[in-house]
């Protein structure tokens, strides 16, 4: 492993659990900083309504840890706007933010709108689409935003059970991250690879940060702001925090792989011009205290056309 990303995944890789709703609300309050919590919805309403009301309760109501939770509706066509309002969400819709920019689909035009339609110093972003979803998501997120002023950028670590129609597969999700997000960014962008969920939906971030680079309109959107980010502020000021255990509603292979396209498009479109790949490739594992990452050797070699190795008029055995 790279020396330099051992040192980041030790210095820059927390949990939820060093602090508590209070402690941060704290925080925020002497800071003067304000925080907005931001859900990119498409069709949630079985999910969306659990998530703002536990927000809300946890975090508004009992700790004023959160200032506002919006809810950004992609153009649903359930009652996802109507359930998010009633949990206690500001509901906005995606073409009527910014309407002189039109509306293109997808996720990452519902988070640009979301920080256009939010004040918040710091912005949380949480997919709608989560189940068990716990508050403390969005305070481990918080916590080194609020506690290091070097901060800029937390990404969510955990783990990532893949829901099946027979059963759970404990590590089975995250299978674009695993099965070309994490090979992309350790190729191209290793100085990244100690992101153990660079795809992940839940992430935090400073305004300041946020404002200055693009969104990638569909599911790039969290590929483009990883690499984006750290091209701006350094990767030292980006982290991640362990949240323990991420369920969520999963796609057709057919969808991922139009995803998966998309990431694609967004990683051509950023590649580094010079140099060749990192023959290294970390996967991680899930340990008693945290993580372990695991270094492979993905180097490939090639043998020459056989016309170049065997005259082409023999065809004997040499
Ligand atoms: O065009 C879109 C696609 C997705 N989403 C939302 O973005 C989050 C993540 O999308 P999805 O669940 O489709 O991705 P997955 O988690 O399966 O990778 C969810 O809250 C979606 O409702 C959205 O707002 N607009
Ligand atoms: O990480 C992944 O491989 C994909 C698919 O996850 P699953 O295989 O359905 O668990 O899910 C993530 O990727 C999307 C694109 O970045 C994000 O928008 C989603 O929030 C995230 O769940």
């Amino acid at each position: 492993m790279r020396p330099d990303v051992r040192r980041w995944l030790s210095r820059r890789t927390y949990t939820a659990a060093s602090w508590t709703a209070a402690d941060l609300a704290g925080a925020k309050r002497s800071r003067g900083s304000t925080v907005s919590v931001v859900l990119p919805a498409l069709d949630e309403e079985p999910t969306v309504g659990a998530i703002v009301a536990a927000i809300h309760e946890a975090l508004v109501r009992d700790a004023p840890l959160v200032d506002e939770v919006v809810v950004v509706d992609s153009g649903s066509a359930d009652r996802t706007a109507a359930v998010a309002a009633a949990a206690g969400a500001r509901v906005v819709d995606t073409a009527t933010v910014l309407p002189a920019h039109g509306r293109v689909p997808g996720k990452g035009e519902a988070l640009w709108k979301g920080l256009h339609a939010t004040s918040g110093d710091l912005v949380v972003f949480v997919d709608a689409d989560l189940v068990g979803f716990d508050p403390q998501f969005v305070v481990g997120l918080l916590g080194p935003l609020l506690t290091d002023p070097g901060i800029g950028y937390v990404k969510a670590l955990y783990d990532r059970p893949l829901v099946t129609t027979e059963g759970i597969v404990p590590s089975g999700g995250g299978r674009v991250t695993e099965l070309l997000a994490r090979p992309l960014l350790n190729a191209w962008w290793p100085e990244l690879s100690g992101f153990v969920q660079p795809l992940g939906g839940e992430y935090a971030g400073r305004r300041e940060l946020l404002e200055r680079v693009p969104f990638v309109s569909g599911y790039g959107v969290e590929f483009g702001l990883l690499v984006d980010l750290a091209g701006l502020a350094g990767v030292d000021a980006l982290a991640q925090v362990d949240l323990g255990t991420r369920t969520h509603g999963h796609q057709s292979d057919a969808a991922l792989g139009r995803m998966a396209g998309q990431i694609l498009q967004t990683a051509i479109a950023r590649r580094p011009g010079t140099g060749s790949p990192s023959p290294e490739l970390l996967q991680f594992l899930r340990t008693a205290d945290g993580v372990e990452a695991v270094s492979w050797d993905v180097a490939v070699t090639e043998r020459p056309p056989m016309r170049t190795v065997r005259p082409a008029a023999g065809r004997g055995r040499s």
